[in-house]
C-alpha cells in the first residue's frame, strides 16, 4: 500500500492538462522500459477532462498508440454506442482520433453484447479477459496496470463501488456486476478494490466544490466501506490530483506544502 500524495492545481482545466502531461510521460516511460503500457480509464467529468486535454496536447504524438492497452475501471451497462457509456464518451473525446490497436482497447461489455442483459455474465467475461492478459509475474488475475485512473464521486464512490453497497465489500473477484447503483444507470460493471489495488499507480481525480467533502472524508481516515475512495491505492504510488475547490475542505495538515 502506498501513502497518498496530493497535488492541488488552480482549477479543473489546469488539473486536466497537468494530469494529461503526467500520463503522457508515464506511458512513454513504460513503453521505453517494457515495450508497452497499460492504462485503466475512468468515466465521469474529470476522466473525460483528462482525455480531452490529452487529445489537445501536441506531446500526445510521443505515445506509441499501437503499443498501449486500455482498460476501464467501470462501465454503465447500456447498449453499445449509448452516449452514457464511458467508452462512447472516451471514443468521442480521444480514442477515435489516435491510432490505437483495436485489439488492445478492452471495453467492458454492453447490455446488447454477447451476454445480453446478464450483467453477471458480462462481469465474468471481463474478468476472464483480464486474466488472459495477466502474465506469470502478475501473481493474480489481472495484468500490470501502469496507471489506473479513478474519478471520485461526490459520495466518495470510485469506479462503480458505492458507499455501503455490496460491491465495495468484494474481496475475491476482480470484476462484478453492480445492481441498484444509487447513481443512474442502476446496472453497471466495475473493477473491485482488490483489482484496483493491483495497479502500480492509482490516480484519483477530483475537481469542483461538490467533491470537497468526499475528498476530505476519504483522506481523513474514513473506512473504505463508508468511503470507497479511501480504499483505492496503488502498489507503488497513490496520487490525488485535485483542483483548489475540491481541496477546500482538507485539513491544513493534509494540504501539500507546494500547493497554492
Ligand atoms: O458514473 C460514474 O461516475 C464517476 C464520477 O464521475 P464524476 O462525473 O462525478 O467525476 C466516474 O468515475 C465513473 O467512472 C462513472 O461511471
Amino acid at each position: 500500500m502506498s501513502t497518498p500524495q496530493l497535488v492541488v492545481h488552480r482549477d479543473k482545466e489546469l488539473m486536466a492538462q497537468a494530469a494529461a502531461a503526467r500520463l503522457i510521460t508515464r506511458i512513454v516511460d513504460a513503453q521505453a522500459s517494457t515495450g508497452s503500457a497499460s492504462v485503466v480509464l475512468t468515466g465521469g467529468r474529470n476522466g473525460n477532462g483528462v482525455l480531452a486535454a490529452l487529445a489537445a496536447a501536441p506531446a500526445r504524438d510521443a505515445i506509441d498508440w499501437g503499443r498501449l492497452d486500455l482498460w476501464w475501471g467501470d462501465e454503465r451497462f447500456l447498449p453499445e454506442g449509448d452516449p452514457e457509456r464511458n467508452v462512447t464518451q472516451a471514443r468521442e473525446v480521444l480514442l477515435d482520433s489516435v491510432p490505437l490497436d483495436p485489439k488492445r482497447v478492452h471495453a467492458m461489455p454492453a447490455s446488447d453484447g454477447p451476454h445480453g442483459a446478464d450483467v453477471e455474465a458480462a462481469a465474468e467475461a471481463y474478468a476472464e479477459e483480464l486474466a488472459r492478459a495477466a502474465g506469470p509475474e502478475n501473481h493474480g488475475a489481472v495484468p500490470t496496470f501502469d496507471v489506473l485512473m479513478l474519478g471520485v464521486g461526490p459520495d466518495t464512490h470510485v469506479a462503480s463501488l458505492f458507499p455501503e453497497h455490496p460491491g465495495v465489500r468484494e474481496t475475491e473477484r476482480t470484476v462484478i456486476g453492480v445492481h441498484g447503483s444509487p447513481k443512474p444507470p442502476p446496472t453497471r460493471v466495475s473493477l473491485t478494490l482488490p483489482a484496483i489495488r493491483s495497479a502500480r499507480e492509482v490516480w484519483l481525480l477530483a475537481a469542483g466544490e461538490d467533491k470537497a467533502n468526499a475528498v476530505a472524508m476519504a483522506l481523513s481516515g474514513a473506512g473504505e466501506i463508508q468511503a470507497p475512495a479511501a480504499g483505492a491505492y496503488g502498489r507503488a504510488r497513490t496520487l490525488w490530483l485535485l483542483d483548489t475547490p475540491a481541496a477546500s475542505q482538507l485539513p491544513r495538515s493534509l494540504y501539500p506544502p507546494a500547493s497554492a
